[in-house]
């Protein structure tokens, strides 16, 4: 016990988990998106209250993803988990208006964005174009931010939201 939690404390000491949170609206696909990342599998999902957290390790790097519950009501908490957050995971259906509030807190302040377009098998989802237009994402000049086409059912594109994470932590 003493020695796995020397591990840890030295870890964090070290800064070697990222901390990331996934945040979004409910339905969005987050959870989903973590068991993907976690067991490469769908597994089936409800609404979750409060929250799901998953280490997430590739290429000796480790990542703790929170996966954060959406509904409206959850969504005043979201701020409880920000505390060394290295990088924000949303999904479009949060408002620009939330977005913009979410970055401007000072816990995020040095974190990256990820946003994962998610449900690209769905024919009405929007695409990352317009999502980026709809978020004005070009006029963030303040946080590193990468929007990425993924489905999470098949696993499509998780892999180089992944990969974009690790780029954002070698060049730092
Ligand atoms: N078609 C399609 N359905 C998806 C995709 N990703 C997730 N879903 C489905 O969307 C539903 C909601 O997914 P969840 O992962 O539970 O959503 P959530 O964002 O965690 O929702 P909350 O926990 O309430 O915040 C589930 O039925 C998923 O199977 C996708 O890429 N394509
Ligand atoms: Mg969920």
């Amino acid at each position: 016990i003493k020695g796995i939690l020397f591990t840890r404390i030295w870890r964090l000491f070290k800064h070697q988990e990222h901390k990331v949170i996934i945040v979004g609206l409910d339905n969005a696909g987050k959870t989903t998106i973590l068991y993907q990342f976690s067991m490469n599998e769908v597994v089936h999902t409800s609404p979750t209250i409060g929250s799901n957290v998953e280490e997430i390790v590739n290429n000796n790097t480790r990542f703790l993803m929170w996966d954060i519950g959406g509904q409206e009501s959850l969504r005043s908490s979201w701020n409880t988990y920000y505390t060394n957050t290295e990088f924000v995971i949303v999904r479009i259906s949060v408002t620009r208006e939330e977005l913009y509030k979410m970055l401007a807190h000072e816990d995020l302040r040095k974190a990256g964005l990820l946003i994962f377009a998610n449900k690209q098998n769905v024919k009405e989802c929007m695409t990352v174009a317009e999502i980026s237009q709809f978020l004005k994402l070009t006029s963030i000049t303040d946080h590193q931010w990468h929007i990425q086409a993924c489905c999470a059912l098949t696993g499509e594109g998780l892999c180089q939201g992944l990969e974009w994470m690790m780029s954002r932590l070698k060049i730092r």
